[in-house]
């Protein structure tokens, strides 16, 4: 039986409205001088949120020195608190995860706030390679589908990512492509801690299991913007002839979206109906990954244009769903249709990374390759210097 969990007193968060810059300031050894704004010059954006964006930058003082810089407003917008939640989350995540060799997560050199903007900046190394989402939609444009060796690495290097960061008693919420990144290696590189959470682990089994959240994803009512999100359209065809946008429909600036947890497509059912969850949720999320994957198409979003509304209704029926999808994508295997009925089902039945492991969809793989980064990516960035964004839709 799973260790319960319950969300721990002493962890839980008291933030007060304005935080200081002690409480959110935070430096790597050589980085406390430069917990500041002008330190840092701006040379292209590359990701654009509902309260943030993301830009590459170079420390003034130094030319080579370049860094992903992400920047969360909170001045002036309806729900600061939560917003300066999520920060400190993101903040103490990273710190958690940089300090285990097993979590894959960008380095965090520093945080620091600026009281009189309203924002909150975290200085990251940059990732180089791009996010999955663009790396998927790419392959659909250059018409190259997946091969079964291509996705059991990817998946397998998630279900390690996955492991560790629950290890630590976090479970991270936001489990999609547009927040997995490819490094310079081609591995993969978990990021946007923003919707985690810290478990307590009350029998210190070291394992996360069930925990109780009240900080449940709340229903906003828009969303046709999800064309932009995704890179497939219902009939297997890249969108049109539009370019493509890696943006998620959370960064469309015409998408009146107001949750903070990001699409809810990749979602698992106890999260949308706002129930008992625990780390089991990212599987699930896994679970949606691994089935676009295979089959090009998305679980749970029928057209471009379905609405978020739409999207946590069909989760909320997602047996139904689930089944019509598999029958409409055959020939899946036997074996590919287990692990996904596996992943995308009811909390008390899904399997997590021990059961993931022993999958026969894994077969022959080497765990302990994956897990130290021995095995051989797929796919390797040709990044020409250590600023290079050409694997990112930019604006300068
Ligand atoms: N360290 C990094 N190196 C390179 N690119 C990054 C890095 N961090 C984030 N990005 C890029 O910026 C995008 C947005 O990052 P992130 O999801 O953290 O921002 P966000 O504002 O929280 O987005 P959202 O509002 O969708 O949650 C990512 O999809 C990725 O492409």
């Amino acid at each position: 039986m799973e260790p319960i969990f319950i969300p721990s007193n002493s962890n839980r968060l008291d933030i007060p409205i304005d935080p200081s810059e002690e409480e959110f300031n935070y430096s790597f050894t050589g980085f406390e001088s430069k917990l500041n704004i002008n330190s840092y010059e701006t040379i292209a954006t590359i990701g654009s949120g509902s309260y943030g964006e993301v830009c590459i930058v170079k420390d003034k003082k130094s030319t080579n020195e370049i860094y992903a810089l992400k920047k969360v407003f909170y001045a002036d917008v309806n729900d600061a608190e939560l917003i300066k939640k999520r920060a400190i989350r993101e903040r103490d995540a990273m710190i958690a995860c940089n300090k285990n060799t097993n979590c894959r997560s960008p380095k965090l050199y520093c945080s620091f706030i600026d009281k009189d903007e309203g924002v909150f900046y975290f200085l990251m190394e940059f990732i180089g390679g791009g996010d999955l989402n663009s790396y998927c939609y790419r392959r659909i444009v250059e018409g190259k589908k997946f091969t079964m060796d291509e996705i059991k690495f990817y998946i397998a290097e998630l279900v390690c990512i996955l492991e560790a960061f629950h290890n630590l008693g976090f479970i991270h919420r936001d489990i999609k492509p547009e927040n997995i990144m490819i490094d310079r290696d081609g591995h993969l590189i978990l990021g946007d801690y923003g919707s985690s959470k810290q478990v307590h682990n009350v029998n210190h089994s070291g394992n996360s299991g069930a925990s109780h959240s009240s900080s449940v994803p709340s229903a906003g009512t828009s969303g046709a913007g999800s064309a932009n999100a995704h890179w497939l359209e219902q009939n297997n065809k890249p969108f049109g002839n539009t370019p493509p946008n890696f943006q998620s429909f959370l960064r469309n600036p015409n998408s009146s979206y107001t949750s903070y947890i990001g699409t809810p497509q990749y979602m698992a059912v106890e999260v949308v109906q706002g129930v008992v969850y625990s780390k089991l949720c990212d599987y699930w999320s896994l679970g949606a990954i691994l089935f676009e994957l295979i089959t090009g198409q998305a679980l749970f979003v029928e057209s471009p244009d379905t609405t978020e509304q739409k999207i946590r209704e069909n989760i909320g029926n997602w047996r139904g769903l689930l089944n019509t999808a598999i029958s409409k994508n055959q020939p899946l295997s036997k074996v590919q249709e287990s692990l996904i009925r596996e992943l995308i089902a009811p909390e008390r039945k899904r399997i997590d990374a021990t059961g993931i492991k022993k999958h026969p969809f894994f077969e022959g793989i080497d765990w302990s390759a994956i897990q130290d980064r021995t095995a051989e990516p797929p796919f390797k960035p040709t990044l020409s210097h250590n600023g290079d964004y050409s694997y990112f839709q930019s604006s300068n």
